[in-house]
């Protein structure tokens, strides 16, 4: 490696998501029954949609984000097609707005 490709490399800042991989292939579908922390309401809209467990990305972006122990942060999601990323994000987003008011940005979600 030459030293301006070093140099390059040292100025990559580390962000909290890089900190701590996730490797989601070691998580499991989790039931809606089992989900910690999950709004009532938010429980019965997704039943009625017939969705009754979360999958492994789904899961780990909600540990991740709501709880147990979740805090709000950046993440940064890699995982195939047809996964459930959509959901991966939009949970934690309507859980959190549901139960707390705030006027501001609260969430911004990039796709790429
Ligand atoms: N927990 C779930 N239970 C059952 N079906 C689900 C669940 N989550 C998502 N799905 C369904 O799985 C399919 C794929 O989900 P989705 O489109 O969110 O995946 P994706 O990873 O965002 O895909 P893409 O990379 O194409 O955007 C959709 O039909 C969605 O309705």
């Amino acid at each position: 490696m030459g030293a301006e490709e070093e140099d390059n490399q040292k100025s990559i800042p580390v962000l909290p998501w890089m900190r701590s991989l996730i490797d989601v292939s070691a998580v499991h579908k989790c039931p809606l029954s089992l989900l910690p922390c999950i709004d009532p309401r938010l429980k019965v809209a997704l039943e009625k949609m017939e969705i009754s467990s979360l999958f492994p990305v789904q899961l780990a972006v909600w540990q991740e984000t709501v709880g147990p122990g979740g805090f709000e942060r950046d993440l940064c999601v890699n995982s195939p097609t047809g996964s459930g990323k959509t959901l991966a994000y939009a949970l934690p987003i309507v859980q959190m707005l549901s139960t707390r008011f705030v006027k501001c940005l609260r969430a911004l979600v990039v796709g790429i």
